[in-house]
């Protein structure tokens, strides 16, 4: 306790003051005398030998080092190459390590032309000796002769024999001079001539990097980035880790470029294509994507490898880095606000492939499924498709929106159903609503032949939702699931089977794809299927199947959060390259705004369409309200076009309706249709003015 008592006042006097604590001394230091010299020379040597003043120093002695003696070995190597035929015999070997024998033989058919002039130029030179003699003498003659026909002349001029031989001294002075001058330069250029051939080697080894990478300066170890040159694809291709690939690679030596077509600039990245030696599959190849990424500085996803139409070639895209990382510019749909479309010769303006290429897509008679993992763009994209076709006034849509947040609310006012909402309700509403498809898709099939229909385009996103709903009907048939009796699944198949000739069209969003929430005949029913990222390779191959996969298809490969908006589509409609089975399309991005613009001039096409927004079957129909409802705003619709709509509506209850009916309900309730411009037509004046004074027994009513 006293130990904490602070006295408040001095230490009397006649007590002793407390002694301060004794210091222990600090033992663990060693002392430095007791290190042996040794360990403490080792230990200096080693800080100053791995200090990093002394790396770069000695990086640096070694990489100009290797600049001089690679150097002289190129130059060595360009002077052999020129004077003998070596380089016709690499390339002989090398199209033989290929197996292009035709090249091969022209390859020797060059050779055999440089042996035969080296020939002709050394059985020349065994005859010149002589020839360069006479010459010599021939020359020597004439000069003097000249020089003395020269000097008689200047004698003659100035009366004095002596100037004869004047232009003689004259040439004896300037050769005099010459080897004064000679003598005087020859000690410095032969001091400085090596030194000037060194430092020509060292500018070629420096040009040419030729030292060990480690050595080289920092910006010059880095590849991140570098453009591809046939060398860096060629080293790329070699260091893959095939075999045979590597070896046929080593035995081209230099000319292995030779594989390669030209490198062209293809949209934000280049092409090539790369004829694989004998041997070497094209798959192999294929499969070691990441490698060759990487052997190219590059992420694995700004590689793309397909497969050509010319045999045993693969076809390599490789971005320029970063560059698939820049937004796309905005879709046509927004920047165009007069465009139009047409559902069968036109093209959805979806997006931009990765050479920069517009992509577009045809939707004619196509189902269609858009997959992806959650929130990676499958509405956006999906919708612009739609927003597109929107355009084409013909075109009816059915919408059901299984997440139900308002991404689809545009186009109320414009879909004949647009059912929104994530529940068991909801689902039910959407399978109704499906099947009512399936009767107007009966109904169009039975028609006479050469009947023409407006396309009616299914629309259901997030159709996962409907496939995982457990609910059953009053039968115990279940809306969802993928059996025979599932009421969604069988009505998606009957549509894919039979829907496409009476331009019936099934478009599917759905996320996350497995077996159970997107059934495989579903999944194999859509002529168009496209995939954003998604997590593995076996749901790529549930998205766009086994095909467009082997051929290279990889949207498991796109990154999600940062690859949005991209999709990997593979689909008839729109241009593959020749030999590849998919396309990779970054799609514009069209917000909800620019989506509710675009709804709102496809409404002004429109006469305007009452939206349902829930199903009512088995109800008592009012047949007259709805005729007034699908003649919307238009003051005259021929008949057969109410009928049309009034199926649209409920097929249910209109779906076999004739002319006959529809002129019963109208002549009953006084609005009969009438002639003009000899068809007949429903009149919209009549019809409400028959609305506002019928009676109240319901006589106008239908049987559901
Ligand atoms: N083409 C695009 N380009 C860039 N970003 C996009 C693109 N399309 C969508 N996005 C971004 O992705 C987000 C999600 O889009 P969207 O709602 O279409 O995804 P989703 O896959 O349908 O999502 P969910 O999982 O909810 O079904 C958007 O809010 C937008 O930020």
């Amino acid at each position: 306790m006293t130990q904490n008592v602070v006295p408040l006042f001095k230490t009397p006097d006649d007590q002793p003051a407390p002694a301060p604590p004794a210091l222990e001394p600090v033992s663990h230091l060693p002392d430095p005398a007791m290190v042996p010299l040794w360990l403490r020379t080792g230990r200096a040597a080693r800080a100053v030998a791995t200090h990093e003043r002394t790396r770069a120093a000695g990086r640096g002695v070694v990489r100009h080092g290797s600049y001089v003696l690679g150097g002289t070995r190129i130059v060595a190597r360009r002077a052999w190459d020129g004077r003998t035929a070596a380089r016709y015999e690499r390339m002989i070997r090398a199209a033989e390590a290929a197996g292009n024998y035709e090249a091969a033989a022209e390859w020797e058919a060059r050779g055999a032309a440089f042996r035969a002039a080296r020939h002709k130029r050394r059985m020349d030179l065994i005859s010149s000796p002589e020839r360069i003699a006479k010459n010599a003498a021939y020359g020597t003659g004439g000069t003097i002769g000249g020089l003395i026909v020269i000097g008689v002349a200047l004698a003659i001029a100035t009366k004095d024999p002596a100037d004869v031989v004047t232009p003689l001294m004259a040439l004896v002075d300037l050769v005099h001079f010459l080897v004064t001058l000679v003598t005087m330069l020859w000690g410095p250029l032969v001091a400085v001539g090596p030194w000037a051939a060194l430092a020509g080697v060292w500018a070629v080894g420096r040009h040419r990097q030729a030292a060990p990478n480690w050595a080289l300066p920092a910006q010059a170890r880095s590849s991140e980035g570098e453009p591809i040159t046939p060398s860096i694809v060629v080293k790329a291709l070699r260091d893959l880790g095939v075999p045979a690939l590597a070896r046929a690679i080593k035995d081209m030596g230099d000319a292995g470029a030779s594989m390669l077509g030209p490198i062209t600039i293809a949209g934000c990245g280049v092409e090539v294509d790369v004829t694989l030696p004998s041997g070497v599959s094209t798959n192999e190849v294929q499969g070691k994507r990441r490698k060759l990424a990487e052997n190219l500085s590059r992420h694995e996803h700004e590689v793309f490898i397909t497969i050509p139409a010319a045999a045993r070639t693969v076809r390599l895209w490789v971005a320029d880095s970063g560059a698939l990382d820049e937004p796309i510019g905005p879709s046509p749909l927004v920047t165009n606000d007069t465009m139009t479309a047409d559902y069968k010769t036109g093209r959805a303006p979806w997006g931009q492939d990765l050479r920069g290429d517009a992509a577009a897509l045809s939707l004619y008679q196509r189902h269609l499924l858009v997959t992806g993992l959650s929130n990676q763009g499958k509405t956006v994209a999906l919708r612009s498709l739609a927003l597109w076709l929107a355009l084409d006034k013909s075109v009816q849509f059915l919408m059901g929106d299984l997440k139900g947040v308002g991404d689809w609310a545009m186009f109320d006012g414009l879909a004949h159903i647009l059912i929104q909402g994530p529940t068991d309700d909801h689902v039910v509403q959407v399978v109704e609503m499906v099947e009512g498809a399936v009767e107007e898709m009966n109904r169009r099939i039975q028609a006479p032949p050469g009947t023409t229909f407006p396309p009616l385009i299914v629309l259901v996103d997030e159709a996962q939702v409907a496939f995982m709903c457990p609910v059953k009907d009053e039968e115990g048939r279940p809306y969802g699931g993928a059996k025979a009796t599932s009421r969604y699944f069988m009505a998606v198949r009957k549509i894919h089977n039979q829907g496409r000739a009476v331009n019936v069209l099934m478009w599917q969003g759905t996320q996350d794809p497995t077996n159970e929430n997107l059934p495989k005949l579903v999944r194999e029913g859509a002529h168009t299927r496209a995939s954003l990222a998604l997590g593995t390779e076996s749901q790529a191959r549930m998205a766009l199947g086994d095909k467009a996969v082997d051929g290279g298809a990889a949207p498991n490969l796109l990154r999600p959060g940062l690859d949005r908006g991209t999709l990997v589509v593979a689909s008839d409609g729109i241009p593959i390259p020749a030999g590849q089975s998919s396309i990779t399309v970054r799609t514009h991005y069209v917000d909800d705004d620019a989506a509710a613009a675009i709804t709102d001039r496809a409404k002004a096409l429109r006469d305007g369409v009452t939206t349902l927004t829930v199903i009512d079957h088995g109800q008592t129909r009012d047949a007259l309200a709805d005729i007034a409802t699908v003649l919307g705003d238009t003051p005259r619709v021929l008949t057969a076009d109410v009928l049309k709509r009034l199926t649209a509506l409920d097929a249910d209850a209109y779906g076999g309706w004739t002319n006959g009916d529809l002129k019963r309900v109208l002549e009953d309730a006084g609005a009969e249709p009438y002639k003009s411009d000899g068809r007949m037509v429903v009149g919209r004046e009549r019809v409400h003015r028959a609305l506002a004074h019928r009676d109240t027994d319901g006589s106008a009513s239908a049987e559901g």
